[in-house]
């Protein structure tokens, strides 16, 4: 499903922070990626869900490689991808109530209003939002809460890929297993394959087929000799 090789990527040309990473998540499959803070699980995971362009290296999604485009991967290509970030308030459009976040993708797919409504009810009721919750906007609800609908947007085009990256990291123990939860009905369904990021080996462990350790699929960075 996806297949990253060689990838050297960052922020600043000539400086990665990712060199040489090679990872393989097969089609169904359900891989973790593990590693310490900084050593570039985001940044690969952000290459993975074809948000961050890398600097060397291939990328190949259901087959075929998708570093071949200047910027960014066409729509058919990145709606094969959902993803969760950390931080679900700074992934959310502070503007849009939650079931506008929701239908976003599907309305950006052009989908007809009849069925971006029933998937958005459908999907909110499976991630367990509620009452009034969905005419909300981002600062009216809690970060779980929030968290939630991140993951229903990320399930709306049914991808078949799906990167959560340390999607549980700031919630409490119950929504953490909520959320896993809906991931794993949704992959049953779907056989949709899992990129889990995060620290927490045991969570990854439970959660993923394989578990990768990040120092194992990229080659080691030289120190900067700017550290002391
Ligand atoms: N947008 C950015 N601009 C510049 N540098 C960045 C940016 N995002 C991340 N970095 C740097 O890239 C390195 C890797 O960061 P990244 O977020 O990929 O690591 P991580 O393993 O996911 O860390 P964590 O587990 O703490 O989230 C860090 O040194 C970080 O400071």
């Amino acid at each position: 499903m996806l297949e990253l090789r060689g990838v050297t990527a960052g922020y600043v040309r000539g400086a990665p922070v990712v060199r040489g990473a090679s990872l393989r998540v097969g089609d169904g499959e359900s891989v973790g990626l593990q590693g310490p803070s900084g050593c570039g699980k985001s940044t690969l995971a952000r290459v993975a869900a074809l948000l961050h362009r890398p600097e060397e290296g291939e990328v190949r999604l259901a087959g075929e490689p998708v570093t071949a485009f200047r910027h960014r991967a066409p729509r058919e290509r990145r709606t094969l991808v959902g993803v969760v970030f950390q931080q679900p308030r700074m992934a959310s459009d502070p503007r849009l109530t939650l079931r506008a976040m929701i239908a976003e993708p599907l309305r950006a797919a052009r989908r007809p209003r009849a069925e971006v409504a029933a998937r958005t009810d459908e999907l909110a009721a499976a991630v367990g939002l509620g009452g009034d919750l969905l005419s909300r906007r981002p600062h009216e609800v809690s970060d779980g809460q929030l968290q939630r609908a991140c993951l229903a947007r990320a399930l709306a085009p049914r991808p078949r890929l799906l990167v959560c990256d340390e999607m549980t990291a700031m919630l409490d123990a119950s929504t953490t297993a909520s959320l896993v939860g809906v991931v794993e009905r949704y992959r049953e369904e779907s056989g949709a394959a899992l990129l889990a990021v995060g620290h927490d080996r045991v969570l990854l462990r439970r959660w993923c087929e394989r578990v990768e350790e990040f120092s194992a699929v990229a080659e080691p960075l030289a120190p900067d000799p700017r550290d002391p």
